[in-house]
């Protein structure tokens, strides 16, 4: 179990220093996957930095298992962390690099092994030193470290950079498969996607701040009505006049009212209806804007297709 609690950094000594996170809270719970999404800058790594002991808070806490980080009495064993798959020892082989780690844990040797099949490392490629690594060998590199000493929590921050299409794969049966065996992962991402099909929750960040949380089925829930008529012109109008949104969607119209009122409406106006049903879910990319938008570097226009700088 993770726990953010009102969890704030603020970069700079005084009151005008950046503020990077702002009152951050929340969950990340056993058995599931959970991803924390945000635009470049959001605060998400700042968040993991505290979490893992890397960065002191300015106030707030979080603790992973009911403890802060450096409180932890043999933190490897407990949680896997992967912050920065580039900070790793470039002059020492990735065996040697979890020969060190494994002693430094008390583990059995044959554990390095273990973890070096488990992230699919060959035998040379374990024999070669780390400079010479591509960024996706670091990352399974980095993986299998923060996996060897068998924790119960997980802490990744854009694990799937670098890895190829295979590895992505590869990484997503990995985690869920960890999640099902009751472990708990936070793991932070801009792969929209990669979120949408690996998470079980998801926590959205803009500019420091929590601006969404909950199950990937409560966030990507769409309570619209979608609903076509012989005449959507005069239906918009009549859903207008009944004091609903509506809003032109392919060959028909997406409307706030529900199932039952867009029906009463529309029969109240005498039109008939060729099709009503639930509204599509708008999918995380659509979600992830909107949540965001106040936060975006980049205004997105959809009618011209042009993206200009804010
Ligand atoms: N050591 C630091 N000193 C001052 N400001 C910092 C420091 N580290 C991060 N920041 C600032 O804090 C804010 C949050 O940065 P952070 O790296 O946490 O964002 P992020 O969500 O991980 O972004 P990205 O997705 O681009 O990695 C940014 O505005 C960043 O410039």
């Amino acid at each position: 179990m993770i726990e953010l609690t009102e969890l704030t950094k603020r970069y700079g000594r005084d009151s005008r220093g950046h503020l990077a996170v702002d009152h951050v809270s929340f969950t990340a719970r056993p058995g599931r996957v959970t991803g924390f999404l945000g635009p470049n800058g959001a605060g998400k790594s700042t968040s993991l930095r505290i979490l893992t002991g890397l960065t002191p808070p300015t106030s707030g806490t979080a603790t992973i298992l009911g403890r802060r980080y450096r409180d932890l009495p043999n933190p490897g064993r407990e949680v896997g962390v992967l912050l920065d798959a580039s900070a790793q020892h470039v002059g020492r082989t990735g065996r040697e690099i979890l020969r060190v780690a494994a002693q430094t844990m008390r583990l059995p040797g044959g554990r390095v092994q273990e973890m070096l099949d488990l992230v699919g490392l060959t035998e040379a490629e374990s024999a070669r030193r780390v400079r010479d690594y591509s960024l996706g060998m670091r990352q399974r590199l980095g993986l299998a470290a923060a996996l060897l000493g068998d924790p119960a929590v997980l802490v990744l921050d854009e694990p799937a950079n670098g890895l190829d299409p295979a590895g992505i794969r590869w990484m997503r049966d990995l985690l869920r498969d960890y999640a099902r065996r009751g472990g708990t992962v936070l793991l932070s991402s801009h792969l929209l996607h990669e979120i949408e099909v690996v998470a079980d929750d998801i926590v959205v960040i803009g500019q420091g701040r929590i601006v969404a949380g909950g199950t990937k089925e409560e966030l990507l829930a769409d309570e619209r009505t979608f609903v076509r008529a012989t005449d959507s012109v005069a239906l918009a109008a009549a859903l207008l006049a009944d004091g609903h949104s509506t809003e032109p969607v392919a060959d028909g119209l997406c409307t706030d009212a529900d199932l039952a009122t867009t029906g009463q409406v529309a029969h109240r106006a005498r039109l008939p209806l060729v099709e009503l049903r639930r509204a599509d879910g708008a999918g995380l990319e659509e979600m992830f804007l909107r949540l965001t938008a106040d936060t975006q570097r980049e205004t997105t226009h959809p009618t011209s297709g042009e993206g200009a700088a804010a």
